[in-house]
């Protein structure tokens, strides 16, 4: 529904219909993001991306209530000089672009550093030089590993949560050795971190960066084979609904004992939401949105996910629901993990008054049931085709 009262900001003020330049708008984020702002709001979205499909719904047909302000910009911002343009005349520019799937740190490491930083700077500078404001999206992975990590197994100090809460403000980033690629795209994001926040304090570039912790959700990535690549691996919740769909063992990385904090991406797309609509109280800010209510193992993940899909899709869970495997043989040479990830959550509940509100379990029921009725059949189907060849 599109709203027709005048939108106010946290401070009462009226809110005025902006143009949003939103590039990576085509992926996992900027899909809920588009939705948001076309159902909810006034502003304008020109939408820059290589890939369009996970938004086509809201591109067509012309007849959708938020016809003509939604403009789709097929531009890889590598190399498109339309991009200034696009900048230019928009208010705001929200940069969502990146490679950004742990699988490609180690074994295309290149890639990842050009597009995590090199292929950022050029919207940094058309920002920073036209007085455009910018939100640019990093990650959680800056913080890398906690400093408890690095204490004895039997510390009491690992219990301390000064050893393991990660703060915007205070925390350091800790990456592993050079060879380990991994930490190739954290170290781009901080990188970039970095810069924006050195023009904003040369140049006096009006910036938020956002730092998401595994915001999860439907359209999150691709189910292998499906719609994406045979030999792809994508993010966790796409590799364990993958395996739930074909009904095979999920796989648990060097035995799944790393924790994560995951937010619904719809709770965190509020987060966002108020960054744009609030700019006095988000600029000059980096904000960790994530939930951390809604810690688990990834081996806790994997049996949460068994059971829940077993619930929407009504099919008992198989025998031997999750295997054990080395993180060699699953991301292959230069891989490393973060540890433990829980959000700090100080800095956006004052500034914005954000809180995250759907638990672990509805958030994978409601995600999973997606994931059950977009791909069941296809997958369902491609199982099928070799036996009748
Ligand atoms: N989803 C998360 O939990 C999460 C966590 C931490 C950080 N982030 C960050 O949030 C941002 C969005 O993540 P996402 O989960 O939506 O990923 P995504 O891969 O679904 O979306 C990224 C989009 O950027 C586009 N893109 C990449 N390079 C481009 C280029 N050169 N030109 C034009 N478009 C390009 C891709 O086609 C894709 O549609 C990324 O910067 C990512 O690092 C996401
Ligand atoms: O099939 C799988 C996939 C992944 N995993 C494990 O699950 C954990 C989470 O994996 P994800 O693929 O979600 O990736 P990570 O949480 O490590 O990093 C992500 O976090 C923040 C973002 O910047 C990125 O989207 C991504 O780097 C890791 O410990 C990984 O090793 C499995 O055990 N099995």
């Amino acid at each position: 529904m599109t709203s027709s009262t005048a939108r106010v900001d946290l401070d009462g003020n009226p809110v005025k219909p902006l143009t949003i330049c939103m590039i990576g708008a085509g992926g996992f984020i900027g899909s809920h993001l588009c939705e948001k702002l076309l159902s909810e709001t006034q502003h304008t979205v020109l939408a820059v991306d290589v890939y369009n499909d996970k938004i086509k719904h809201l591109l067509e047909p012309d007849s959708l209530p938020w016809a003509g302000r939604i403009q789709f910009h097929r531009i890889n911002i590598k190399n498109d000089s339309r991009l200034e343009g696009l900048i230019k005349c928009s208010d705001l520019t929200v940069n969502l672009a990146a490679i950004c799937t742990p699988a490609d740190y180690n074994t295309r490491p290149l890639d990842t550093i050009y597009s995590n930083f090199i292929d950022a700077l050029p919207v940094v500078k058309y920002c920073s030089e036209n007085n455009k404001r910018l939100i640019h999206f990093s990650t959680c992975e800056v913080y890398g590993k906690t400093i408890g990590s690095f204490l004895p197994q039997d510390s009491p100090l690992r219990q301390d949560p000064a050893y393991y809460i990660l703060k915007e403000d205070t925390s350091p980033c800790i990456f592993g050795s050079i060879e380990k690629q991994r930490w190739s795209y954290a170290c781009a994001k901080q990188l970039i971190e970095r810069l924006i926040y050195a023009e904003g304090a040369e140049n006096g570039l009006e910036f938020t960066i956002v730092r998401p912790f595994n915001w999860i959700g439907p359209r999150m990535d691709f189910i292998p084979g499906i719609d994406g690549p045979s030999e792809g691996v994508p993010r966790v919740l796409a590799c364990f609904s993958n395996n739930l769909l074909r009904r095979e063992p999920l796989k648990l990385v060097d035995g799944g004992q790393s924790q994560r904090t995951f937010v619904y991406i719809k709770d965190a797309i509020e987060a966002v939401h108020l960054m744009i609509e609030n700019p006095a109280r988000a600029n000059g800010h980096i904000f960790n949105v994530g939930n951390p209510n809604n810690e688990v193992t990834v081996r806790q993940l994997a049996e949460m996910m068994t059971k829940v899909y077993a619930k929407v899709s009504g099919e008992d869970s198989i025998e031997t629901p999750t295997i054990d495997v080395s993180s060699k043989e699953f991301y292959g040479e230069g891989y490393d993990d973060s540890d433990k990830r829980i959000p700090d959550m100080t800095i956006i509940n004052k500034q914005l008054g954000w809180d995250p509100k759907t638990s672990l379990w509805d958030l994978l029921e409601s995600t999973l049931t997606y994931q059950h009725r977009t791909y069941a059949e296809a997958v369902r189907q491609s199982i099928a085709k070799p036996l009748a060849n």
